[in-house]
């Protein structure tokens, strides 16, 4: 509960009507979820407007509207015309909660490519030091005992500021989240009170939502430049447009490299022939954080997860560490008992021969993914890939045109391809358009396209013919029913000799979770 004239503290009112003195239960941003005593905030949606759902909201028991346009006929509603209603939203769900990011180490980790991965790693250092930690992102938010599968990468501001709430009353002491360029564009972590914010990589993705790549780089860049005084800003000197936000911010800078050998903190001796990285990290001059001087030295890391993009990924999590104040053992200890993230490349089964499950989202991840594929020894690769449906041509092209540029350095001539993602009937229905524009790059590639309607077919026709030191590769296999499970069933009808026992155990596992 707390008094709306209070709450109206934290924002700016351009115009008001109908003032009063009220207690106010929480607010809502959806009709459908008021609640009796709360305030509603309309929002002008990319669907439809927030305005037009007064009336429902109302008589689900809204005593007041914050507005971005007068709204006529409501003569006794105390009502407020603000700027943005989604940024107001952000400031009232911060108050109302009384500034409970404030109450935690908030880190915010964004880049277009491993945020997931980087929030689990350094969500793993933090818990290998006994600290009471919040996990906030795309495939889960988990806090104490709470853990409740993700529909977005970052939440609604609204939503977002109640996590944290909860995650005070349990007393959560650090909070690892990730933040997506949409959420940088719509307010979701307006008001959040960042200790520690990265920017580790950009490429192009989601150039549908935010028009340019330009406009793109300004709202993940958003992050870096509004971080506060008092805060650091953890910055990736590989990468030309991480590195150019040093001047832009009022945040402290910790700098890192993998390959120009620049900053504060740098991978040196990597071996990344077994596919799980081994390498030191220098720190290269004194470092001062807190009651901490860390004078320069080298420490050694061992990753338990593949590839080269894990060892960027770790970099930022290894920063986090120290700007933590952990000591290198903890660091070393929780990353070598990472295992990694669900669909992040990760190894579902390991045997004569491996299955890959990816989640192949956009261009710069599928580069990722193939690019550690082409540094692991392998006979020949099965690609089952599903063409990625409702999400249009432009996304379809540059997929494909991804496999296209990797296929002579992968010696793959032919991809499975499948029209379905997902194992149930409401799937993602790709278009005549987004076929086509897969079969055009795949021709031009000079790739034998084997299509099939149903993803279980597609892995059925993989395993089929597999043999010793293949590896098959679940590229975009997800939605209800994902990947990892048709192989399994599709494994035993093609394998009934194999002993359930040599399955390797994360494909177990992933098909208990999913049963
Ligand atoms: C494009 C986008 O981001 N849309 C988000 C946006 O929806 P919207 O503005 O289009 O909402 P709308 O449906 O037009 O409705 C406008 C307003 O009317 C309200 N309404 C609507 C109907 C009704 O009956 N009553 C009512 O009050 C809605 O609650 C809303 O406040 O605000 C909604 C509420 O927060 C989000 O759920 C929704 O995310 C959609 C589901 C989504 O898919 N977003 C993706 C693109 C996204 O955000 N992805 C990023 C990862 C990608 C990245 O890296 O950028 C993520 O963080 O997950």
């Amino acid at each position: 509960m707390a008094k709306l004239n209070e709450l109206l503290q934290s924002i700016q009112v351009l115009e008001s009507w109908n003032e009063k003195d009220l207690d106010i239960t929480g607010l809502a941003y959806n009709s459908r979820k008021v609640e009796p005593g709360q305030i509603f905030v309309c929002i002008k949606g990319f669907k439809t407007d927030g305005h037009t759902y007064i009336l429902e909201a109302v008589s689900n028991g809204a005593t007041a509207i914050i507005v971005e346009d007068y709204q006529e006929g409501w003569d006794d509603l105390p009502q407020f015309r603000v700027e943005d209603s989604r940024a107001s939203l952000a400031a009232l769900a911060d108050a109302f909660y009384n500034h409970p990011s404030q109450a935690m180490k908030t880190v915010g980790i964004t880049a277009t490519n491993g945020k997931t991965s980087t929030s689990f790693m350094t969500n793993a250092i933090l818990e290998e030091h006994g600290l009471k930690t919040g996990l906030i992102g795309t495939v889960v938010v988990k806090f104490g005992d709470y853990s409740e599968p993700t529909k977005l990468t970052t939440p609604e501001s609204l939503d977002l500021h109640h996590y944290f709430a909860q995650m005070r009353d349990q007393n959560v002491s650090h909070v690892t989240m990730e933040v997506s360029s949409s959420a940088l564009d719509l307010k979701r972590v307006g008001s959040v009170d960042f200790d520690i914010v990265t920017l580790n990589n950009i490429s192009r993705e989601h150039i549908d939502l935010h028009g340019s790549f330009e406009e793109y780089f300004n709202s993940k860049a958003s992050l870096i430049r509004e971080a506060k005084e008092d805060s650091w800003a953890i910055l990736n000197l590989d990468d030309s447009y991480s590195a150019s936000l040093i001047e832009e911010t009022k945040a402290q800078i910790l700098t890192f490299s993998v390959e120009t050998g620049d900053g504060d903190l740098v991978c040196r001796n990597l071996d990344l022939s077994t596919g799980r990285a081994k390498f030191q990290v220098e720190i290269r001059k004194p470092l001062s954080v807190g009651t901490t001087t860390y004078e320069p030295t080298t420490f050694d890391i061992e990753l338990s997860t593949p590839g080269y993009h894990s060892v960027y990924n770790s970099m930022v999590a290894i920063a986090v560490g120290l700007l933590n104040e952990i000591p290198f053992e903890t660091i070393q200890k929780g990353l070598k008992a990472f295992g990694g993230v669900e669909r992040r490349f990760e190894m579902v089964f390991e045997d004569d021969f491996k299955i890959l499950d990816d989640h192949f989202a956009n261009y710069g991840n599928i580069n990722v993914t193939l690019s550690t594929l082409e540094q692991m020894s392998y006979e020949d690769l099965k690609l089952v890939y599903a063409i990625r449906g409702s999400r249009g041509v432009t996304v379809n092209r540059e997929n494909a045109e991804a496999i296209a540029e990797w296929s002579s350095q992968l010696g793959l001539t032919e991809v499975i391809a499948t029209l379905s993602d997902s194992h149930t009937t409401e799937k993602d229905q790709v278009t005549e358009e987004e076929l086509d524009v897969f079969q055009d790059v795949m021709n031009e590639a000079g790739i034998r396209v084997l299509l099939y309607k149903e993803l279980d077919e597609a892995i059925e026709h993989a395993l089929s013919d597999v043999q010793k030191d293949d590896v098959v590769l679940l590229a975009g296999c997800q939605g209800m029913d994902p990947g990892a499970k048709i192989a399994l069933e599709q494994l035993n009808k093609a394998r009934p000799e194999m002993d359930e026992e040599t399955l390797f155990k994360p494909l177990k596992n992933r098909v208990a979770g999913i049963l």
